[in-house]
């Protein structure tokens, strides 16, 4: 590394001390904490952009500053890489270790050794691009200027700023940019509300859509999708959508609002009262990347009717299901028609145990990797048509280069032969879905126009929806042990092989219940164990999750220590 590059990191990390006394970690989602924290972690997380952005080519590399559904005070940071996808697990470590190094020597001393073992070129004929963005979060913006210092210590590297856009939003522009077609926001938008009116304008004729479902109502967790989906609906015909809890209106971010706490407490969010008894309803979470439904069922009781990302992934699997049969009906003789998309349905072991009995009632493949979208999206790639989603509502839909040429041909094939028949209108949907869908990540504002469209095709209301299966009662707990790493789980994180013995305990008191499924995990985003436990009543799902968590407790708790 030249002298001046060198001396350039010494002297523009030693503004940004870190903090004492923390470690931070990447964890599942990037770097979370107290955003009086994080001044230092960000800026280092800029210098890692620059330095993955050279990696790859001069790619460009999305750098996004969110702590998603956490508390307003907290903040974080994560990285996009080129593809649109979660940063390369494989540089995790080293994000680690950047963000703890204790002093600029130690930090430079970290960069010299890693871009030579990665053979990153700093003096390339390109320089290293990051495309920046931040939730509505206050301390977003003097994070962001964190942000630009980091990048801009690696001699040459551009910033560009795209302001405030949900995390998927970013991720999407990131994708785009490196694909070399249009990305800026407009440009989301107008991809967004033109699949969408295409998937309405193939509704099938016959498809009926009651009056009173037509309108819609988004909780929008007093975040950022809340703004944008103001935007976004008035491109869109044919939905009425009513945005409440969209940050104008004096509501904090995340407090009592939004998908994580819609899914987690199963009340109606802050905005909501008796008077949307029946009406369907949507909330977002703070940066936007989870979806989840849900309808209050009764004026008596502040109790929700939870339509949670495992449903999203059975309604659209349900959806690309009937395409693709559609697609295979008749026997056209030609060899393209004898190409068979795999598809693919990938959960995490928190799914409700009745999603995966639907779906696989179905016929369909389903596939289990451990938590983390990062995880699941890897999956999903390895199918023509990949469907993913968390429990919470974070998932969406991933199609292969080579699905979607197939495609491509033979809507020019059928275009030629027989225009406008049933086959070239699944193959048309298809095509829709794939644009409409965010490709690089979940994202809710896309999520949700798929829901609409797929459920004014169906003609289908939300209860319609909801009665696809029923789920199982579950109950997640959280145990504060004294090392959540002495936990080690396989299989997808379903069976516990240390601390020994502690599966087998498990297992004991899982027999006892009819339905009855329980497994512990440590949490890749706080400092716990995570309960989760499932049987044929809540009463016993809830006596399952203590009885687990008793045995959490025994075996590594404070207590026993
Ligand atoms: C049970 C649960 O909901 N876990 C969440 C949570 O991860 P943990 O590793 O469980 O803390 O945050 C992740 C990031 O948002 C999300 O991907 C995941 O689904
Ligand atoms: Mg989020």
């Amino acid at each position: 590394m030249k002298e001046q590059q060198q001396s350039h990191l010494l002297s523009s990390s030693a503004r940004f001390p870190p903090p004492q006394g923390v470690r931070l970690s990447y964890g599942t989602a990037g770097f979370r904490a107290d955003a009086g924290l994080l001044q230092s972690t960000v800026y280092r997380v800029g210098i890692l952009a620059a330095l993955r952005s050279l990696k790859m080519d001069s790619s460009v590399i999305g750098l996004m500053i969110t702590a998603s559904h956490n508390k307003e005070s907290d903040n974080g940071v994560k990285i996009a890489d080129p593809s649109g996808g979660m940063l390369s697990q494989h540089w995790e470590s080293f994000a680690d270790a950047l963000a703890n190094a204790p002093s600029p020597q130690h930090l430079l001393h970290l960069i010299i050794e890693f871009v030579e073992k990665e053979n990153i070129p700093l003096e390339g004929a390109r320089p290293a691009q990051i495309l920046l963005g931040r939730d509505t979060r206050p301390s977003g913006e003097s994070l962001l200027e964190a942000a630009k210092q980091g990048i801009s210590s690696i001699l040459g590297a551009v910033a560009i700023d795209m302001g405030i856009v949900t995390t998927p939003q970013l991720h999407w522009m990131v994708r785009a940019r490196n694909k070399g077609v249009k990305a800026s926001e407009l440009d989301y938008f107008e991809q967004l509300s033109s699949s969408f009116r295409c998937l309405m304008d193939l509704i099938p004729s016959g498809s009926t859509f009651n009056e009173v479902d037509y309108k819609l109502v988004v909780d929008g967790a007093n975040g950022v999708g809340g703004e944008k989906l103001e935007v976004l609906k008035k491109m869109l015909d044919g939905l009425a959508i009513e945005v409440r809890n969209s940050g104008k209106d004096g509501g904090v971010l995340n407090e009592g609002v939004g998908a994580d706490y819609v899914q987690k407490e199963k009340v109606v969010p802050r905005g909501f009262s008796s008077q949307d008894v029946g009406i369907r309803s949507a909330s977002l979470d703070g940066d936007a990347d989870r979806l989840v439904y849900f309808s209050v069922p009764s004026e008596s009781s502040s109790k929700i009717d939870l339509v949670d990302g495992d449903k999203i992934l059975s309604l659209f699997a349900v959806f690309i299901k009937e395409q693709l049969s559609i697609l295979n009906k008749e026997g056209h003789t030609d060899v393209n028609s004898d190409y068979q998309p795999r598809l693919g349905v990938i959960q995490t072991a928190y799914a409700n145990g009745a999603s995966t009995d639907y779906l696989r009632r179905l016929g369909l493949e389903v596939l289990f990797t451990p938590t983390g979208v990062k995880y699941l999206h890897e999956k999903a790639a390895e199918y023509d048509i990949g469907i993913y989603f968390e429990a919470n509502g974070h998932g969406t839909i991933v199609f292969s280069e080579s699905f979607l040429c197939w495609l491509e041909s033979r809507n020019n094939e059928l275009s030629s032969v027989v225009k406008g028949s049933e086959q070239q209108k699944a193959v048309l949907r298809l095509l829709a879905v794939s644009k409409l869908i965010n490709q690089a990540v979940g994202d809710a504002l896309s999520g949700l126009l798929l829901v609409e469209a797929i459920l004014r095709h169906m003609g289908w209301s939300i209860y319609r929806w909801t009665e696809l299966y029923q789920d199982l009662p579950s109950r997640q707990l959280k145990v504060k042990v004294v090392d959540r790493t002495s936990v080690v789980t396989a299989n997808a994180e379903t069976v516990a092989v240390r601390p020994p013995g502690i599966q087998e305990a498990i297992n004991a008191e899982t027999a006892k219940y009819p339905q009855g499924r329980s497994f512990i995990r440590p949490s890749g985003t706080e400092d716990v164990i995570r309960v989760y436990a499932e049987a044929s009543t809540q009463e016993a799902a809830d006596s399952l999750a203590n009885s687990v968590a008793k045995l959490v407790d025994q075996f590594l708790g404070f207590s026993s220590s």
